[in-house]
Protein backbone atom coordinates (compact mmCIF):
# COMPACT_ATOMS: atom_id res chain seq x y z
CA UNK A 1 0.00 0.00 0.00
CA UNK A 2 1.84 3.36 -1.00
CA UNK A 3 1.17 6.04 0.85
CA UNK A 4 -1.28 8.03 -0.87
CA UNK A 5 -3.52 4.77 -0.69
CA UNK A 6 -2.83 4.64 3.52
CA UNK A 7 -3.88 8.29 3.70
CA UNK A 8 -7.08 7.83 1.85
CA UNK A 9 -8.02 4.78 4.16
CA UNK A 10 -6.78 6.84 6.81
CA UNK A 11 -9.47 9.67 5.51
CA UNK A 12 -12.14 7.09 5.78
CA UNK A 13 -11.23 5.45 8.92
CA UNK A 14 -11.69 9.38 10.35
CA UNK A 15 -15.26 9.79 8.81
CA UNK A 16 -16.42 6.72 10.37
CA UNK A 17 -14.93 7.44 13.87
CA UNK A 18 -17.51 9.57 15.18
CA UNK A 19 -20.41 7.06 15.07
CA UNK A 20 -18.47 3.97 16.09
CA UNK A 21 -20.95 3.71 19.12
CA UNK A 22 -23.63 3.56 17.11
CA UNK A 23 -21.64 0.94 14.68
CA UNK A 24 -20.69 -1.22 17.83
CA UNK A 25 -24.12 -1.22 19.40
CA UNK A 26 -25.29 -2.23 15.65
CA UNK A 27 -22.75 -4.99 15.96
CA UNK A 28 -23.99 -6.02 19.57
CA UNK A 29 -27.45 -6.11 18.42
CA UNK A 30 -26.34 -8.20 15.38
CA UNK A 31 -24.70 -10.21 17.38
CA UNK A 32 -28.14 -11.88 19.29
CA UNK A 33 -30.01 -12.22 15.50
CA UNK A 34 -26.64 -14.22 14.58
CA UNK A 35 -26.99 -16.50 17.60
CA UNK A 36 -30.86 -16.69 17.17
CA UNK A 37 -30.33 -17.35 13.36
CA UNK A 38 -27.53 -20.44 14.53
CA UNK A 39 -29.48 -22.05 16.92
CA UNK A 40 -32.29 -22.68 14.16
CA UNK A 41 -30.56 -25.53 12.71
CA UNK A 42 -29.99 -27.10 16.28
CA UNK A 43 -33.56 -26.64 17.18
CA UNK A 44 -34.73 -28.45 14.17
CA UNK A 45 -32.48 -31.44 14.17
CA UNK A 46 -33.99 -31.66 18.16
CA UNK A 47 -37.29 -31.33 17.13
CA UNK A 48 -36.98 -34.06 14.44
CA UNK A 49 -35.27 -36.51 16.53
CA UNK A 50 -37.59 -35.83 19.80
CA UNK A 51 -41.14 -35.13 17.89
CA UNK A 52 -40.92 -39.22 16.96
CA UNK A 53 -40.46 -39.64 20.78
CA UNK A 54 -42.65 -37.13 22.45
CA UNK A 55 -46.30 -38.55 23.26
CA UNK A 56 -47.81 -35.89 25.22
CA UNK A 57 -49.13 -32.38 22.82
CA UNK A 58 -47.89 -30.50 25.56
CA UNK A 59 -44.39 -30.93 24.40
CA UNK A 60 -45.37 -29.13 20.73
CA UNK A 61 -46.98 -26.22 22.57
CA UNK A 62 -44.16 -25.23 24.84
CA UNK A 63 -41.97 -25.73 21.90
CA UNK A 64 -44.15 -23.13 20.06
CA UNK A 65 -44.60 -20.64 22.90
CA UNK A 66 -40.41 -21.13 23.32
CA UNK A 67 -40.14 -20.22 19.42
CA UNK A 68 -42.56 -17.21 19.41
CA UNK A 69 -40.81 -15.57 22.07
CA UNK A 70 -37.05 -16.24 20.18
CA UNK A 71 -38.88 -14.96 16.87
CA UNK A 72 -40.47 -11.75 18.62
CA UNK A 73 -36.44 -11.16 20.16
CA UNK A 74 -35.07 -11.77 16.43
CA UNK A 75 -37.82 -9.20 15.04
CA UNK A 76 -36.74 -6.75 17.64
CA UNK A 77 -33.16 -7.21 17.01
CA UNK A 78 -33.77 -7.05 13.37
CA UNK A 79 -35.24 -3.91 13.83
CA UNK A 80 -33.04 -1.99 15.92
CA UNK A 81 -30.05 -3.22 14.11
CA UNK A 82 -31.44 -2.15 10.66
CA UNK A 83 -32.24 1.22 12.11
CA UNK A 84 -28.48 1.49 14.12
CA UNK A 85 -26.54 0.72 10.45
CA UNK A 86 -29.12 2.81 8.26
CA UNK A 87 -28.44 5.64 10.52
CA UNK A 88 -24.96 5.57 10.67
CA UNK A 89 -24.57 5.52 6.94
CA UNK A 90 -26.54 8.41 6.83
CA UNK A 91 -25.00 10.48 9.27
CA UNK A 92 -21.52 9.74 7.84
CA UNK A 93 -22.25 10.62 4.24
CA UNK A 94 -23.88 13.77 5.69
CA UNK A 95 -20.56 14.68 7.41
CA UNK A 96 -18.50 13.68 4.24
CA UNK A 97 -21.31 15.82 2.12
CA UNK A 98 -20.60 19.19 4.48
CA UNK A 99 -16.16 18.15 4.63
CA UNK A 100 -16.54 17.52 0.58
CA UNK A 101 -18.07 20.83 0.11
CA UNK A 102 -15.69 22.74 2.30
CA UNK A 103 -12.77 21.21 0.77
CA UNK A 104 -14.22 22.42 -2.29
CA UNK A 105 -14.89 25.44 -2.31
CA UNK A 106 -11.53 26.39 0.11
CA UNK A 107 -9.55 25.84 -3.17
CA UNK A 108 -8.32 28.68 -5.13
CA UNK A 109 -10.00 30.04 -8.25
CA UNK A 110 -7.14 28.40 -10.26
CA UNK A 111 -8.83 24.70 -9.00
CA UNK A 112 -12.51 25.81 -10.38
CA UNK A 113 -10.40 26.54 -13.91
CA UNK A 114 -9.42 23.01 -13.98
CA UNK A 115 -12.70 21.13 -12.47
CA UNK A 116 -15.76 21.29 -14.26
CA UNK A 117 -19.16 22.31 -11.97
CA UNK A 118 -20.78 19.38 -13.41
CA UNK A 119 -17.82 17.13 -11.95
CA UNK A 120 -17.88 18.35 -9.19
CA UNK A 121 -21.75 18.54 -8.19
CA UNK A 122 -21.38 14.92 -9.38
CA UNK A 123 -18.67 14.12 -6.77
CA UNK A 124 -21.25 15.82 -4.07
CA UNK A 125 -23.95 13.68 -5.12
CA UNK A 126 -23.81 10.66 -6.90
CA UNK A 127 -20.19 9.48 -5.71
CA UNK A 128 -21.24 10.10 -2.36
CA UNK A 129 -24.68 7.75 -2.48
CA UNK A 130 -22.74 4.81 -3.68
CA UNK A 131 -20.56 5.21 -0.17
CA UNK A 132 -23.55 5.18 1.71
CA UNK A 133 -25.18 2.33 -0.03
CA UNK A 134 -21.97 0.13 1.13
CA UNK A 135 -21.78 1.56 4.13
CA UNK A 136 -25.11 0.97 5.32
CA UNK A 137 -26.90 -2.39 4.19
CA UNK A 138 -23.94 -3.65 2.25
CA UNK A 139 -21.69 -3.47 5.93
CA UNK A 140 -24.60 -4.75 7.89
CA UNK A 141 -24.92 -8.04 5.53
CA UNK A 142 -21.79 -8.65 5.20
CA UNK A 143 -20.89 -8.65 9.03
CA UNK A 144 -23.67 -10.52 9.75
CA UNK A 145 -22.95 -12.86 7.00
CA UNK A 146 -19.27 -13.06 8.71
CA UNK A 147 -20.55 -14.22 11.78
CA UNK A 148 -23.12 -16.70 10.56
CA UNK A 149 -19.88 -17.60 8.52
CA UNK A 150 -17.76 -18.31 11.74
CA UNK A 151 -20.38 -19.71 13.70
CA UNK A 152 -21.88 -22.03 10.96
CA UNK A 153 -18.25 -23.63 10.42
CA UNK A 154 -17.53 -24.13 14.08
CA UNK A 155 -21.16 -25.87 14.46
CA UNK A 156 -20.38 -27.98 11.00
CA UNK A 157 -17.57 -28.70 12.72
CA UNK A 158 -18.72 -29.75 15.84
CA UNK A 159 -21.73 -31.97 13.89
CA UNK A 160 -19.28 -33.81 12.04
CA UNK A 161 -15.56 -33.03 11.26
CA UNK A 162 -15.55 -35.26 7.97
CA UNK A 163 -18.40 -33.93 6.78
CA UNK A 164 -17.07 -30.17 7.36
CA UNK A 165 -14.00 -30.81 5.46
CA UNK A 166 -16.25 -30.67 2.16
CA UNK A 167 -17.17 -27.17 3.24
CA UNK A 168 -13.50 -26.23 3.50
CA UNK A 169 -13.70 -26.95 -0.69
CA UNK A 170 -16.45 -24.76 -1.23
CA UNK A 171 -16.09 -21.71 0.91
CA UNK A 172 -12.34 -20.69 -0.70
CA UNK A 173 -13.67 -21.42 -3.92
CA UNK A 174 -16.31 -19.14 -3.77
CA UNK A 175 -14.36 -16.04 -2.01
CA UNK A 176 -11.88 -16.62 -4.61
CA UNK A 177 -14.08 -15.76 -6.86
CA UNK A 178 -15.72 -12.80 -5.37
CA UNK A 179 -12.28 -11.09 -5.38
CA UNK A 180 -11.71 -11.71 -8.65
CA UNK A 181 -14.73 -9.98 -9.65
CA UNK A 182 -14.06 -7.45 -7.06
CA UNK A 183 -11.13 -6.62 -8.39
CA UNK A 184 -12.46 -6.39 -11.80
CA UNK A 185 -15.41 -4.19 -10.72
CA UNK A 186 -13.14 -1.75 -8.81
CA UNK A 187 -11.86 0.09 -11.58
CA UNK A 188 -14.17 0.15 -14.15
CA UNK A 189 -16.48 1.65 -11.40
CA UNK A 190 -14.26 4.25 -11.35
CA UNK A 191 -14.81 5.31 -14.74
CA UNK A 192 -18.57 4.69 -14.39
CA UNK A 193 -18.59 7.63 -11.93
CA UNK A 194 -16.24 9.63 -14.06
CA UNK A 195 -18.69 9.20 -16.95
CA UNK A 196 -22.14 9.98 -14.86
CA UNK A 197 -20.10 12.99 -13.96
CA UNK A 198 -19.75 14.00 -17.79
CA UNK A 199 -23.47 13.26 -18.13
CA UNK A 200 -24.34 15.09 -15.07
CA UNK A 201 -22.24 17.97 -16.84
CA UNK A 202 -23.65 18.00 -20.25
CA UNK A 203 -27.37 17.99 -18.39
CA UNK A 204 -26.16 21.63 -16.22
CA UNK A 205 -24.93 22.86 -18.79
CA UNK A 206 -28.07 22.66 -21.27
CA UNK A 207 -30.27 23.66 -18.44
CA UNK A 208 -28.48 26.49 -18.01
CA UNK A 209 -28.18 27.66 -21.35
CA UNK A 210 -31.44 26.69 -22.19
CA UNK A 211 -33.19 29.61 -23.80
CA UNK A 212 -29.67 30.00 -26.03
CA UNK A 213 -30.63 26.01 -26.98
CA UNK A 214 -34.39 26.67 -28.28
CA UNK A 215 -33.44 29.50 -29.95
CA UNK A 216 -30.67 28.39 -31.98
CA UNK A 217 -32.84 25.19 -32.17
CA UNK A 218 -29.99 22.96 -30.26
CA UNK A 219 -32.55 20.45 -29.22
CA UNK A 220 -31.49 17.67 -31.24
CA UNK A 221 -28.02 18.61 -31.11
CA UNK A 222 -28.17 18.24 -27.20
CA UNK A 223 -30.15 14.88 -26.73
CA UNK A 224 -27.64 13.73 -29.21
CA UNK A 225 -24.41 14.68 -27.34
CA UNK A 226 -26.14 13.58 -24.03
CA UNK A 227 -27.62 10.22 -25.52
CA UNK A 228 -23.39 9.65 -26.56
CA UNK A 229 -22.39 10.03 -23.07
CA UNK A 230 -25.35 8.05 -21.17
CA UNK A 231 -24.45 4.88 -23.49
CA UNK A 232 -20.93 5.19 -22.57
CA UNK A 233 -21.56 4.80 -18.97
CA UNK A 234 -24.51 2.83 -19.45
CA UNK A 235 -21.68 0.08 -21.84
CA UNK A 236 -19.48 0.67 -18.38
CA UNK A 237 -22.13 -0.46 -16.06
CA UNK A 238 -23.49 -3.13 -18.12
CA UNK A 239 -20.12 -4.80 -18.74
CA UNK A 240 -19.91 -4.06 -14.77
CA UNK A 241 -23.44 -6.27 -14.53
CA UNK A 242 -21.96 -9.16 -16.58
CA UNK A 243 -18.44 -9.34 -14.30
CA UNK A 244 -21.61 -9.50 -11.86
CA UNK A 245 -23.89 -11.94 -13.72
CA UNK A 246 -21.22 -14.50 -14.06
CA UNK A 247 -20.04 -14.53 -10.50
CA UNK A 248 -23.72 -14.94 -9.40
CA UNK A 249 -23.38 -18.09 -11.70
CA UNK A 250 -20.23 -19.38 -10.58
CA UNK A 251 -21.09 -19.27 -7.06
CA UNK A 252 -24.29 -21.05 -7.03
CA UNK A 253 -22.98 -23.63 -8.95
CA UNK A 254 -20.47 -24.52 -6.89
CA UNK A 255 -23.15 -24.10 -3.69
CA UNK A 256 -25.31 -26.59 -5.34
CA UNK A 257 -22.25 -28.45 -5.73
CA UNK A 258 -21.45 -28.83 -2.22
CA UNK A 259 -25.11 -29.66 -1.34
CA UNK A 260 -25.36 -32.60 -3.77
CA UNK A 261 -21.43 -33.80 -2.13
CA UNK A 262 -23.24 -33.37 1.65
CA UNK A 263 -26.13 -35.35 0.79
CA UNK A 264 -24.51 -38.04 -0.77
CA UNK A 265 -21.97 -38.66 2.16
CA UNK A 266 -24.50 -37.93 4.54
CA UNK A 267 -27.15 -40.43 3.41
CA UNK A 268 -24.42 -42.75 3.76
CA UNK A 269 -23.71 -41.94 7.13
CA UNK A 270 -27.26 -41.98 8.14
CA UNK A 271 -26.97 -45.74 6.95
CA UNK A 272 -23.91 -46.29 8.72
CA UNK A 273 -25.35 -45.05 12.22
CA UNK A 274 -22.98 -42.47 12.57
CA UNK A 275 -25.49 -39.42 11.87
CA UNK A 276 -29.25 -39.29 13.32
CA UNK A 277 -31.51 -37.96 10.68
CA UNK A 278 -31.76 -34.98 12.42
CA UNK A 279 -28.10 -34.08 12.64
CA UNK A 280 -28.15 -34.31 9.13
CA UNK A 281 -30.79 -32.42 8.42
CA UNK A 282 -29.03 -29.54 10.70
CA UNK A 283 -25.74 -30.16 8.94
CA UNK A 284 -27.37 -29.71 5.67
CA UNK A 285 -28.99 -25.64 7.17
CA UNK A 286 -25.87 -25.02 8.55
CA UNK A 287 -23.92 -25.91 5.32
CA UNK A 288 -26.72 -23.72 3.26
CA UNK A 289 -26.23 -21.08 5.73
CA UNK A 290 -22.38 -20.74 5.81
CA UNK A 291 -22.49 -21.03 1.76
CA UNK A 292 -24.81 -18.24 2.03
CA UNK A 293 -22.81 -16.37 4.32
CA UNK A 294 -19.50 -17.03 2.33
CA UNK A 295 -20.99 -15.52 -1.16
CA UNK A 296 -22.60 -12.90 1.02
CA UNK A 297 -19.23 -11.79 2.33
CA UNK A 298 -17.60 -11.74 -0.88
CA UNK A 299 -20.26 -9.75 -2.76
CA UNK A 300 -19.48 -7.43 0.29
CA UNK A 301 -16.33 -7.67 -1.09
CA UNK A 302 -17.40 -6.31 -4.36
CA UNK A 303 -19.59 -3.65 -3.56
CA UNK A 304 -16.76 -2.63 -1.30
CA UNK A 305 -14.29 -2.30 -3.87
CA UNK A 306 -17.06 -0.38 -6.10
CA UNK A 307 -17.81 2.02 -3.43
CA UNK A 308 -13.66 2.51 -3.40
CA UNK A 309 -12.97 2.79 -6.89
CA UNK A 310 -16.33 5.16 -6.74
CA UNK A 311 -15.42 7.40 -3.91
CA UNK A 312 -11.49 7.79 -5.09
CA UNK A 313 -12.20 10.93 -6.64
CA UNK A 314 -13.86 12.09 -3.31
CA UNK A 315 -11.06 10.94 -0.81
CA UNK A 316 -9.04 12.81 -3.36
CA UNK A 317 -10.40 16.24 -3.38
CA UNK A 318 -11.38 15.91 0.74
CA UNK A 319 -7.16 15.26 1.25
CA UNK A 320 -6.51 18.42 -0.86
CA UNK A 321 -5.26 21.19 1.99
CA UNK A 322 -7.76 24.42 1.96
CA UNK A 323 -5.88 26.80 -0.08
CA UNK A 324 -8.15 29.58 1.81
CA UNK A 325 -8.31 28.68 5.63
CA UNK A 326 -10.45 30.27 8.12
CA UNK A 327 -9.72 33.55 8.76
CA UNK A 328 -10.37 35.63 11.61
CA UNK A 329 -13.88 37.91 11.73
CA UNK A 330 -13.30 40.91 9.36
CA UNK A 331 -13.88 43.61 12.21
CA UNK A 332 -10.51 42.38 13.53
CA UNK A 333 -8.68 42.82 10.45
CA UNK A 334 -6.68 45.86 9.08
CA UNK A 335 -8.48 48.41 6.95
CA UNK A 336 -6.68 49.66 4.12
CA UNK A 337 -6.20 53.50 2.46
CA UNK A 338 -6.78 52.41 -0.31
CA UNK A 339 -3.60 52.47 -2.78
CA UNK A 340 -2.66 50.00 -4.84
CA UNK A 341 0.64 49.19 -6.83
CA UNK A 342 1.55 46.85 -9.47
CA UNK A 343 5.63 46.45 -9.50
CA UNK A 344 6.66 44.75 -13.35
CA UNK A 345 4.07 42.29 -12.54
CA UNK A 346 4.12 39.29 -14.90
CA UNK A 347 1.07 36.82 -14.74
CA UNK A 348 0.38 34.01 -16.88
CA UNK A 349 -3.20 31.49 -15.65
CA UNK A 350 -2.13 28.55 -14.63
CA UNK A 351 -4.36 26.58 -17.00
CA UNK A 352 -2.36 28.37 -20.19
CA UNK A 353 1.02 29.18 -18.77
CA UNK A 354 2.17 29.32 -22.45
CA UNK A 355 -0.12 32.85 -22.68
CA UNK A 356 1.19 35.74 -20.97
CA UNK A 357 -1.83 37.99 -19.83
CA UNK A 358 0.13 40.63 -17.96
CA UNK A 359 3.95 41.88 -18.81
CA UNK A 360 6.18 44.18 -16.95
CA UNK A 361 3.00 45.75 -15.48
CA UNK A 362 3.46 48.81 -13.51
CA UNK A 363 0.74 51.05 -12.36
CA UNK A 364 0.46 52.87 -8.88
CA UNK A 365 -3.50 53.78 -7.74
CA UNK A 366 -3.47 56.57 -5.40
CA UNK A 367 -6.43 56.08 -2.24
CA UNK A 368 -9.79 57.43 -3.41
CA UNK A 369 -8.07 57.68 -7.16
CA UNK A 370 -10.53 56.23 -9.72
CA UNK A 371 -9.19 54.45 -12.95
CA UNK A 372 -10.81 53.26 -16.09
CA UNK A 373 -8.98 49.95 -17.34
CA UNK A 374 -9.91 50.24 -21.54
CA UNK A 375 -8.33 48.05 -24.06
CA UNK A 376 -9.52 45.10 -26.70
CA UNK A 377 -11.21 42.24 -25.04
CA UNK A 378 -8.50 40.01 -23.68
CA UNK A 379 -5.89 42.95 -23.30
CA UNK A 380 -5.70 41.77 -19.37
CA UNK A 381 -8.25 44.17 -17.91
CA UNK A 382 -10.20 41.29 -16.03
CA UNK A 383 -6.97 39.68 -14.54
CA UNK A 384 -6.21 42.87 -12.85
CA UNK A 385 -9.00 43.02 -10.89
CA UNK A 386 -8.48 38.73 -10.68
CA UNK A 387 -4.82 39.68 -9.16
CA UNK A 388 -6.08 42.66 -6.86
CA UNK A 389 -8.72 40.19 -5.38
CA UNK A 390 -5.92 37.37 -4.55
CA UNK A 391 -8.00 34.89 -6.86
CA UNK A 392 -4.19 34.32 -8.19
CA UNK A 393 -0.97 35.71 -6.99
CA UNK A 394 1.71 37.35 -9.42
CA UNK A 395 4.44 34.68 -11.40
CA UNK A 396 6.98 37.51 -10.89
CA UNK A 397 6.79 41.22 -9.34
CA UNK A 398 4.91 42.82 -6.62
CA UNK A 399 1.58 44.18 -5.75
CA UNK A 400 1.31 46.21 -2.87
CA UNK A 401 -1.63 47.64 -0.84
CA UNK A 402 -0.76 50.62 1.17
CA UNK A 403 2.80 50.19 0.46
CA UNK A 404 2.77 47.00 2.11
CA UNK A 405 3.76 43.47 -0.35
CA UNK A 406 0.77 41.17 -0.60
CA UNK A 407 2.18 38.13 -0.32
CA UNK A 408 2.58 39.24 3.69
CA UNK A 409 -1.43 40.37 3.92
CA UNK A 410 -3.75 37.18 4.42
CA UNK A 411 -6.19 36.75 1.86
CA UNK A 412 -8.97 37.53 4.24
CA UNK A 413 -7.04 40.98 4.96
CA UNK A 414 -7.19 41.92 1.65
CA UNK A 415 -10.83 40.70 0.55
CA UNK A 416 -11.84 42.35 3.68
CA UNK A 417 -11.13 45.82 1.67
CA UNK A 418 -12.35 44.98 -1.18
CA UNK A 419 -16.19 45.20 -2.77
CA UNK A 420 -17.06 44.31 -6.39
CA UNK A 421 -19.69 44.96 -8.76
CA UNK A 422 -19.61 42.25 -11.41
CA UNK A 423 -20.49 42.15 -14.99
CA UNK A 424 -23.11 39.53 -14.64
CA UNK A 425 -24.38 40.56 -11.00
CA UNK A 426 -24.30 37.17 -9.25
CA UNK A 427 -27.57 37.16 -7.01
CA UNK A 428 -28.69 34.11 -5.21
CA UNK A 429 -31.54 32.02 -4.13
CA UNK A 430 -33.01 33.71 -1.36
CA UNK A 431 -34.61 37.14 -0.42
CA UNK A 432 -33.59 40.43 -1.96
CA UNK A 433 -32.53 41.11 2.11
CA UNK A 434 -30.73 38.32 1.85
CA UNK A 435 -28.85 39.01 -1.23
CA UNK A 436 -28.25 42.38 -0.22
CA UNK A 437 -26.51 41.04 3.49
CA UNK A 438 -24.22 38.81 1.60
CA UNK A 439 -22.04 42.01 1.66
CA UNK A 440 -21.09 41.02 5.20
CA UNK A 441 -19.76 37.28 5.77
CA UNK A 442 -19.19 37.82 9.80
CA UNK A 443 -22.32 39.69 10.86
CA UNK A 444 -26.03 39.83 9.71
CA UNK A 445 -26.76 43.73 8.58
CA UNK A 446 -29.89 45.16 10.02
CA UNK A 447 -32.94 45.86 7.72
CA UNK A 448 -32.39 49.30 8.41
CA UNK A 449 -28.60 49.19 7.22
CA UNK A 450 -29.67 47.47 4.14
CA UNK A 451 -32.72 49.95 3.04
CA UNK A 452 -30.41 52.86 3.51
CA UNK A 453 -27.93 50.97 0.64
CA UNK A 454 -30.91 50.36 -1.37
CA UNK A 455 -31.39 53.92 -1.42
CA UNK A 456 -28.82 55.10 -2.19
CA UNK A 457 -27.90 52.44 -4.78
CA UNK A 458 -31.79 53.54 -5.97
CA UNK A 459 -32.66 50.31 -5.68
CA UNK A 460 -35.28 50.90 -2.86
CA UNK A 461 -38.11 52.12 -5.18
CA UNK A 462 -38.30 48.96 -7.15
CA UNK A 463 -37.96 47.29 -4.73
CA UNK A 464 -40.73 48.08 -2.63
CA UNK A 465 -42.88 47.84 -6.16
CA UNK A 466 -42.35 44.00 -5.46
CA UNK A 467 -45.02 41.72 -4.28
CA UNK A 468 -43.06 40.85 -1.16
CA UNK A 469 -40.57 43.92 -1.18
CA UNK A 470 -37.41 43.52 0.90
CA UNK A 471 -38.43 39.67 1.49
CA UNK A 472 -39.17 38.76 -2.14
CA UNK A 473 -37.81 35.82 -2.91
CA UNK A 474 -35.14 35.66 -5.66
CA UNK A 475 -34.20 32.91 -7.96
CA UNK A 476 -34.74 29.78 -10.41
CA UNK A 477 -38.39 29.90 -7.99
CA UNK A 478 -38.14 33.81 -7.54
CA UNK A 479 -39.27 36.67 -8.92
CA UNK A 480 -37.00 37.20 -12.25
CA UNK A 481 -35.17 40.74 -12.41
CA UNK A 482 -33.80 42.84 -14.58
CA UNK A 483 -30.17 43.50 -15.79
CA UNK A 484 -30.62 46.94 -14.28
CA UNK A 485 -32.29 46.00 -11.43
CA UNK A 486 -29.75 43.09 -10.38
CA UNK A 487 -27.04 45.49 -10.99
CA UNK A 488 -28.62 47.83 -8.54
CA UNK A 489 -28.91 44.90 -6.16
CA UNK A 490 -25.20 44.99 -6.62
CA UNK A 491 -24.34 47.90 -5.88
CA UNK A 492 -26.64 48.00 -2.87
CA UNK A 493 -24.48 44.85 -1.45
CA UNK A 494 -21.12 46.69 -2.77
CA UNK A 495 -22.45 50.02 -0.90
CA UNK A 496 -23.06 47.62 2.51
CA UNK A 497 -19.44 46.09 2.36
CA UNK A 498 -18.11 49.57 2.89
CA UNK A 499 -14.89 48.72 1.40
CA UNK A 500 -12.10 51.10 0.68
CA UNK A 501 -11.08 49.41 -2.72
CA UNK A 502 -13.81 48.73 -5.11
CA UNK A 503 -13.64 46.82 -8.45
CA UNK A 504 -16.46 47.99 -11.52
CA UNK A 505 -16.21 45.38 -14.07
CA UNK A 506 -18.14 46.73 -17.15
CA UNK A 507 -20.96 47.48 -14.72
CA UNK A 508 -23.30 49.53 -16.81
CA UNK A 509 -22.85 47.12 -20.35
CA UNK A 510 -26.17 46.35 -21.56
CA UNK A 511 -28.76 48.62 -20.07
CA UNK A 512 -31.19 50.91 -21.40
CA UNK A 513 -30.66 54.53 -20.98
CA UNK A 514 -33.15 54.75 -18.40
CA UNK A 515 -31.79 52.20 -16.27
CA UNK A 516 -28.35 53.50 -16.88
CA UNK A 517 -28.84 56.75 -15.16
CA UNK A 518 -30.41 54.87 -12.26
CA UNK A 519 -27.10 53.05 -11.85
CA UNK A 520 -25.22 55.46 -13.00
CA UNK A 521 -26.32 57.48 -9.92
CA UNK A 522 -26.07 54.58 -7.95
CA UNK A 523 -22.25 53.90 -8.76
CA UNK A 524 -21.84 57.84 -7.62
CA UNK A 525 -22.54 57.35 -4.40
CA UNK A 526 -20.87 53.91 -4.06
CA UNK A 527 -17.76 55.17 -5.94
CA UNK A 528 -17.51 58.66 -3.51
CA UNK A 529 -14.51 58.78 -1.42
CA UNK A 530 -13.60 54.73 -2.64
CA UNK A 531 -9.94 53.86 -4.48
CA UNK A 532 -12.02 52.64 -7.75
CA UNK A 533 -10.91 50.54 -10.51
CA UNK A 534 -13.18 50.30 -13.09
CA UNK A 535 -13.27 47.69 -16.05
CA UNK A 536 -15.04 49.39 -19.31
CA UNK A 537 -16.46 50.74 -22.58
CA UNK A 538 -18.79 53.20 -21.82
CA UNK A 539 -17.88 56.38 -22.01
CA UNK A 540 -20.79 57.59 -19.03
CA UNK A 541 -18.54 55.38 -16.90
CA UNK A 542 -14.53 56.36 -18.58
CA UNK A 543 -15.19 59.98 -17.88
CA UNK A 544 -15.81 59.61 -14.06
CA UNK A 545 -12.33 58.41 -14.10
CA UNK A 546 -9.34 60.74 -12.99
CA UNK A 547 -6.47 58.33 -15.06
CA UNK A 548 -7.13 55.70 -17.82
CA UNK A 549 -5.04 53.21 -18.64
CA UNK A 550 -5.37 51.89 -21.77
CA UNK A 551 -4.34 47.97 -22.19
CA UNK A 552 -3.09 46.04 -24.97
CA UNK A 553 -1.26 42.40 -24.62
CA UNK A 554 -1.38 42.39 -21.20
CA UNK A 555 0.81 45.89 -21.09
CA UNK A 556 -0.10 49.56 -20.46
CA UNK A 557 0.16 51.17 -23.99
CA UNK A 558 -1.24 54.80 -23.20
CA UNK A 559 -1.77 56.43 -19.66
CA UNK A 560 -3.55 59.57 -18.68
CA UNK A 561 -6.72 62.09 -18.14
CA UNK A 562 -9.39 61.39 -21.54
CA UNK A 563 -8.71 64.74 -22.73
CA UNK A 564 -5.01 64.02 -22.45
CA UNK A 565 -5.28 60.65 -24.43
CA UNK A 566 -7.55 61.74 -27.00
CA UNK A 567 -5.76 64.43 -28.22
CA UNK A 568 -3.09 61.67 -29.23
CA UNK A 569 -4.87 60.75 -32.70
CA UNK A 570 -2.30 57.48 -33.40
CA UNK A 571 -3.32 55.83 -29.66
CA UNK A 572 -5.19 52.76 -29.57
CA UNK A 573 -7.40 54.93 -27.34
CA UNK A 574 -8.45 57.60 -29.60
CA UNK A 575 -9.89 54.32 -31.85
CA UNK A 576 -11.65 53.07 -29.09
CA UNK A 577 -13.40 55.74 -28.02
CA UNK A 578 -14.51 56.86 -31.34
CA UNK A 579 -15.75 53.67 -32.32
CA UNK A 580 -17.72 53.64 -28.20
CA UNK A 581 -18.57 57.24 -29.29
CA UNK A 582 -20.46 56.49 -32.19
CA UNK A 583 -22.08 52.66 -30.99
CA UNK A 584 -23.86 55.12 -27.81
CA UNK A 585 -24.54 57.55 -30.01
CA UNK A 586 -26.73 55.23 -31.75
CA UNK A 587 -28.43 53.83 -28.06
CA UNK A 588 -31.26 55.97 -27.10
CA UNK A 589 -31.22 59.41 -25.17
CA UNK A 590 -30.85 59.21 -21.27
CA UNK A 591 -34.88 60.87 -20.16
CA UNK A 592 -33.93 64.86 -18.84
N1 LIG B 1 -9.19 31.54 -16.37
C1 LIG B 1 -8.34 31.70 -17.39
N2 LIG B 1 -7.52 30.67 -17.73
C2 LIG B 1 -6.65 30.81 -18.76
N3 LIG B 1 -6.52 31.92 -19.49
C3 LIG B 1 -7.31 32.99 -19.22
C4 LIG B 1 -8.27 32.92 -18.15
N4 LIG B 1 -8.91 34.10 -18.10
C5 LIG B 1 -8.37 34.87 -19.08
N5 LIG B 1 -7.42 34.20 -19.74
C6 LIG B 1 -6.56 34.73 -20.84
O1 LIG B 1 -5.80 35.80 -20.33
C7 LIG B 1 -5.74 36.89 -21.23
C8 LIG B 1 -6.31 38.16 -20.58
O2 LIG B 1 -7.67 37.95 -20.34
P1 LIG B 1 -8.62 38.98 -19.57
O3 LIG B 1 -9.87 38.26 -19.22
O4 LIG B 1 -7.87 39.64 -18.47
O5 LIG B 1 -8.92 40.04 -20.72
P2 LIG B 1 -9.93 41.27 -20.71
O6 LIG B 1 -9.15 42.47 -21.16
O7 LIG B 1 -10.60 41.39 -19.40
O8 LIG B 1 -10.95 40.84 -21.83
P3 LIG B 1 -12.55 41.14 -21.96
O9 LIG B 1 -12.73 42.61 -22.18
O10 LIG B 1 -12.94 40.36 -23.16
O11 LIG B 1 -13.18 40.64 -20.69
C9 LIG B 1 -6.51 36.45 -22.47
O12 LIG B 1 -5.56 35.97 -23.40
C10 LIG B 1 -7.40 35.34 -21.97
O13 LIG B 1 -7.62 34.40 -23.00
Amino acid sequence: MNLETRKLHRLRLQLIRPYIYRLLLGFIVMLVTVVIQLSFPKAVAYFIDNSVKAQQSDWLTWVGLVMILVFLIHAAATSLRYYLFESAGTLIVTRLKQQLYGAIIGQGIGFFDRNNVGNLSNRLSADVEVLKDTLTMALAIALRSLLTCIGGAVLLLMLSPKLSLLMLVVVPLSILAARQAGKMVSSRSKLVQDNLADCNHIAQESFANIRLMHAFGQQNGAKRRYRAATDKTQDLSLGNTRIFAGFQGVTSFIQYMALLVTLWFGGQMVLEGQLSIGELTSFILYAAMVAMSASGVSWFWGEWMKAVGATERVFELLSLQPQIPEGPSEAELPQFRGEIAFENVEFSYPARPENKALRRFNLSVAAGEKIALVGSSGAGKSTIASLILGFYTPDSGKLRFDGVDADTLSLHAIRRNIAIVEQEPSLFSGSILENIQYALSDRLATEEEVIQAAKHANAHEFICKLPCGYDTQLGDRGVQLSGGQKQRIAIARAILRDANILILDEATSALDAHNEHLVQQGLEHLMKGRTTIMITHRFSTISRAQRIVVMDKGEISQIGSHDSLIRNSNGIYSGLMQKQLSYEASLEPVPA
